[in-house]
Order: structure tokens, then sequence, then C-alpha cells
């Protein structure tokens, strides 16, 4: 399995390839990439970008600012950016599109599908789409907080068959190779197993955001998905020709035997729980208001819960047709006629069309 069979490749670049020293983008490391993916789409191949960099970019604007304030990286991001943005599009002679997304948008279904259509239309148009968190106006519940995990989401919704996530190390080795001098790189990787995560530390540049962990939650993310995944070593000129002629220049994660369905990954991976239903007997099929024990958190209707029964098992995580408020307001009223009423008009508790049902029901 390389790339040479993957049909359409999330390429995901961090920060501090495109800004090396914090001032503003340099095009040194960007123009092998840039001709990887020029000769991928000579390959007939689909390419989305997923580009990291916009703070590092836009840093320099602020000399004398704290860069430690949340609202000055908020602009930071912004003005860097449009930098960021014209840079890349000065290697392209086919026209690029700039998407922002947040995890607001992503983990609402209806706008996760509208997300889906544009970047099928962008690569149907032969558009290349270039992706990033929003960062001027995400806040911390409603980000994604690293690009690595943005780049399998990004790659799960566009049915993407390929993900690479370009680094500044060779790819996973057993142990930070910046702190060991004997670590070892893995060439290929099966299952994400907790012995895999501990190989693991936080980011060593001054601009990376995630470190490997989060290339590993991406690489689960993807594989599960059914997307082959590496981790490979962006500064290197040689990587793109191996990955090119089909070679495997850093770690291959493998992609599962049997992928999640699209709605159920979406489910499991990208969407995350607002509050939690806890209900009576491991009830949740065709769940009524009368199942209910007890709601937990706020969240509107449409937003995705968590199901768990009493003792604590995680059973489901599904979207809620109702709002907690207005479960709390069912749960208070004594006389069934209300609940019946509601319950006529809005439906089951849970919708059975976006639910994740727990196969191991361990809390
Ligand atoms: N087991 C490991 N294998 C490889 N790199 C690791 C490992 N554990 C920690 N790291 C660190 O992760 C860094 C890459 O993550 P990060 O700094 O976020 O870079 P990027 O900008 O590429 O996202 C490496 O420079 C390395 O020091
Ligand atoms: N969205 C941020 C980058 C976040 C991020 O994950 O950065 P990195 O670890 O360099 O891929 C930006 O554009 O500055």
């Amino acid at each position: 399995m390389s790339i040479e069979t993957s049909q359409r490749i999330v390429i995901k670049i961090g920060s501090a390839l495109i800004a090396p020293e914090q001032d503003g983008c340099r095009s040194r490391y960007l123009l092998n990439i840039a001709q990887f993916i020029v000769q991928c789409r000579a390959k007939g191949k689909e390419v989305l970008l997923v580009s990291s960099g916009a703070v590092a970019a836009g840093s320099h604007l602020f000399k004398n600012k704290d860069k430690r304030s949340v609202a000055v990286k908020k602009a930071m991001a912004a003005a860097g950016q449009t930098e960021m943005i014209s840079t890349w599009e000065r290697f392209f002679d086919f026209p690029s599109a700039q998407l922002l997304l947040t995890h607001g948008d992503l983990r609402d279904r209806d706008r996760y599908n509208n997300i889906r259509e544009t970047l099928f239309t962008l690569l149907e148009q032969g558009i290349l789409p270039i992706i990033n968190e929003n960062d001027a106006v995400t806040t911390d519940d409603l980000k994604v907080g690293d690009n690595d995990n943005l780049s399998a989401m990004v790659a799960a919704a566009a049915d993407a068959d390929c993900l690479i996530i370009c680094s500044d190390v060779n790819g996973l080795y057993d142990k930070d190779p910046n702190k060991n001098a004997d670590a070892r790189l893995l060439d290929t990787v099966g299952e994400l197993t907790p012995e895999i995560y501990a190989m693991t530390g936080g980011p060593t540049s001054s601009v990376g955001t995630g470190g490997m962990k989060t290339k590993l939650q991406a690489a689960e993310k993807a594989t599960s998905h059914g997307i082959v995944t590496y981790i490979v070593n962006g500064f290197n000129e040689d990587t793109f020709t191996a990955l090119l002629n089909g070679a495997n220049p850093g770690t291959r994660f493998l992609p599962y035997d049997t992928p999640m369905h699209e709605a159920l990954h979406w489910m499991t991976h990208t969407a995350s729980e607002q509050g939690e239903l806890i209900v009576e007997a491991g009830q949740f099929d065709a769940l009524s208001c009368d199942d209910i024990v007890a709601v937990n958190g706020d969240f509107s209707a449409g937003e995705t819960v968590l199901v768990r029964s009493e003792d604590g098992q995680k059973l489901a995580k599904a979207n809620c047709n109702y709002s907690s408020c207005l479960l709390n307001f069912i749960a208070q009223q004594d006389k069934d006629i209300v609940t019946e009423q509601v319950q006529n008009s809005i439906g089951p508790v849970i919708s059975q069309n976006d639910i994740a049902v727990f196969e191991e029901r361990n809390s």
C-alpha cells in the first residue's frame, strides 16, 4: 500500500515549514511540497492542503505586543493567514480556495455536510482547497486546537484515502528523537495501542502546537476511516521523491480492514458531546423522555450527547432531538399528557440516524 494507489490525498504542513524563523513566510521548504502537489495532480490525484502557519507568519507584524495574549494571537492569525495563502498561491498555476474551520463547524452535522459539499465541488473543479483552523474567531470550547487532528477530520470529511502529515522529524520513533540519540524510527504501525501513544512527547519546535501525540490521534482518526496515514519529514526533499515513487520515507499507519461508516466515524471522531443523558437499564433504542433518569450539562436540540446507564457505562453517542432545558422541564411535569404532546410533535429523544453505539460497554 503506497500513495501510488491513492486517489485523494490530504497533506498537512506544520508552522515550522512555512515560517521557520517566525518572521514571515519563507519558500525554502515549501517549494518541494508545492512541486509534490503539482506532480500528484499531474498523475490524476486530487489534493487538499491543510496548512498551519498563520500565527507564525503574522507574528513579525506585532513587534511590540505581548505575544502570549490571546487577542494578539488571534490578530496574528488573521494577519498571517493572508500572507500564508498568498505564499502558497505563488507556487501554483491553478486556482486555490481558502477554508477556515472550527470544531464548532465540524461537529454540527448540517455545517459538516456543507463543508463536505464545498470540498467535493472544489475538487471537481480542479481547485486546491487550502484549509486552516479559523484561529481569529474560535474559542477554547469551539476549537480543534491543532492542525494534526484537523487534517484527519478534513481527510474523513473529504472521503480522502491518504493523509500525509509533514513534520520536522522523519516519522514516529520509539522515543523522542530530539532527546534520545538512540531513538529508533518505526516503519509501519498497524494498531495505535496505548504502548504506541506512550512513546510520544509534546512539541519541541517553538511554533509547533501538538507534538507527536496529536499526530497519533490524527492517524487513529484517519485509519479508522480507511485512510492510510504517513508521518514524514517535510524539511527533506527526498521525502517527496520517495512518496512519489511509492516508497515509505517515514512512518506509515495502516488503515483499518473494516473502516467505520461515514456517519459513525463523524459521531465517534468529530462530534463531541455537549452533555449526558442517564437512562434506565441500558435502554437507548427509541428512547422516550420517561426513560431518562438525569440530564447533565446544557445543550441545544440537535447537539451531541453521551448516553450512559445509571451504573456509568457508556452506551452511545448520538444527536439529541431535545434541548437539556426542555428535557428538564418535561421531567418536572407530573402530567403525562405534557410529555405525550411534546413527544408526539418532536419524536424520540435521540436521533437514530447519527448514532455511535459503544460495542464494549465500558465507562
Ligand atoms: N516518539 C516520538 N517520535 C518522533 N517525534 C517525537 C516523539 N515524541 C516527541 N516528539 C517530538 O514531536 C516533534 C514534532 O511535533 P511538533 O513540534 O508539533 O511539530 P510540527 O510543527 O511538525 O507539528 C518532534 O520534533 C519531536 O521532538
Ligand atoms: N492554526 C494554527 C496552527 C496550529 C497548529 O497545529 O500548528 P502546527 O503544530 O505547526 O501544525 C496557525 O495557523 O497558526
